[in-house]
């Protein structure tokens, strides 16, 4: 079908008081900010020792900073400019003036009145720049902590994830296309279930993974609003594999992170599953260059993640991490953080804004897009109808084949059936952000869809 002609709705913001968006930036920003300045608070000795007084006073200042923000977000005051010169602070500020002109009636871009997207990733860059700008302590990773707590208390949910893993691959040999497909199937259910696991809905509180993630997948497939496993396997096993695999029929998958910790792992083992499998050639992970929603992925988290399962004393977790240190040492994975990610930008821009990254992801065979706020970035954070196309919403990013895995945290579904939505918010208003649901959405730029 030709794409639907229609207007672009607008952008979810705060100004809808009660609306997700509103009690985001009214309660969980503030709240994580709060936490952020508690941390500062706890490691002060720390600082204290690792710098001397030169860390005491770069701690309280950075306090200083982030209490300014919490005061200026509370109040909703305008949003100003990035002062710590770095080389993004200039796309941002482009962008900030970009919306003073948009917004019309030049009010100044608010916390409260701007687009959700913007504020919410907006106070992120705020907190690295209150980090930035106070050496010794700049490269301080204040949500650290958050981080590896959830990480350790997902051990058990790891142990049965790496075991099942270790199942798979000694009886690989035998599996026929059909039992592949039911494994490939499971554990994208697995990575996608896992992206509950993030600390910014929950404000921080713990959110690690405490039951068996493969024997709850059963009591959670009804809560998959769109299944698009199928569609996918097609387009990773069909086609190329004519013929002996040459390397041209080498194929490439890129995983776009969320989540540290539990969710990471899923991302892991689905990676490993597909290159042992020999389905998929080589795997291209893209995390965040600098803390990020309180749990995305830094290259500090990834590769302390492998490092810590392969010293881990389970054998089958220890084993997993090997194998995965040995992928990253031949190449076969990478680690990639590119500066868009950390941007406020939808997708849609990329082309315009990051042309590299745009023509990097073109040579993949599948772009696997983790979480809720890369689903946001997707389709803008719009106020789309929810039985529009998931096509429409992308609105023209399509640089490959690429797939949605989301656990829904935020006013914006698309690509529902007629009337799922509206049945949905009749049921249970919150649907859409209380991360009970989830979907596999699957998008293939090159097809008609
Ligand atoms: O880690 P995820 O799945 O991207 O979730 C982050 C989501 O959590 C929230 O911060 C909840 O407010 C959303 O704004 C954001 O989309
Ligand atoms: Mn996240």
């Amino acid at each position: 079908a030709d794409q639907e002609v229609c207007e672009v709705p607008p952008s979810l913001s705060a100004k809808v008081v009660g609306s997700f968006a509103y009690l985001t930036v009214k309660d969980r920003m503030p709240t994580i900010l709060t936490k952020v300045i508690d941390t500062l608070h706890r490691n002060k000795d720390k600082f204290f020792e690792e710098y001397g007084k030169e860390g005491i006073e770069a701690e309280k200042q950075t306090i200083a900073l982030l209490s300014k923000l919490r005061n200026e977000m509370q109040t909703d005051k305008p949003v100003v400019p990035l002062t710590d010169g770095l080389s993004d602070a200039e796309t941002w500020n482009r962008y900030l003036h970009g919306h003073q002109q948009s917004e019309g009636d030049q009010e100044s871009v608010s916390w409260f009145k701007s687009p959700w997207l913007y504020v919410e990733c907006y106070m992120y860059r705020r907190i690295q720049e209150a980090l930035w700008l106070n050496p010794p302590i700049s490269d301080y990773d204040v949500f650290n902590e958050g981080k590896t707590l959830s990480f350790l208390e997902s051990q058990r949910a790891v142990m049965t994830l790496c075991t099942y893993l270790e199942d798979i691959k000694k009886k690989r040999e035998q599996l026929s296309k059909k039992e592949l497909f039911e494994y490939f199937r499971k554990l994208l259910q697995v990575s996608v279930w896992g992206n509950k696991c993030d600390l910014s809905i929950s404000a921080g509180k713990d959110n690690s993974q405490k039951t068996d993630a493969v024997d709850s997948l059963c009591s959670l497939q009804p809560f998959i609003l769109v299944d698009d496993s199928e569609v996918i396997w097609s387009a990773l096993t069909s086609g190329k594999s004519q013929g002996p695999p040459d390397n041209s029929a080498a194929r490439r998958l890129d995983i776009v992170l969320d989540n540290a910790s539990f969710e990471l792992i899923t991302d892991l083992v689905l990676a490993d599953f597909l290159v042992c499998t020999g389905i998929i050639h080589e795997v291209r992970f893209h995390g965040k260059s600098f803390p990020w929603f309180v749990s995305d992925v830094t290259a500090n988290d990834f590769h302390w993640t492998i490092r810590q399962t392969m010293a881990t004393n389970h054998r089958w977790i220890s084993k997993c991490g090997v194998k995965w240190q040995s992928h990253l040492k031949a190449g076969v994975w990478s680690y990639h953080d590119h500066p868009f990610w950390t941007l406020p930008h939808e997708f849609c821009e990329m082309a315009a804004a990051a042309p590299d990254l745009y023509a990097a992801l073109q040579g993949s065979d599948l772009v696997l897009f983790k979480g809720d706020l890369n689903y946001r970035k997707l389709t803008g954070d719009r106020y789309w109808d929810h039985a529009i196309s998931f096509g429409t919403a992308l609105r023209g990013f399509g640089p490959a084949p690429l797939c949605a895995l989301r656990t829904l945290k935020g006013n914006t579904q698309v690509g529902l059936q007629p009337g799922e939505g509206e049945k949905l918010s009749s049921e249970e208003p919150d649907w859409m952000s209380s991360s009970k649901y989830a979907v596999i959405q699957f998008y293939n730029p090159k097809s008609e869809q």
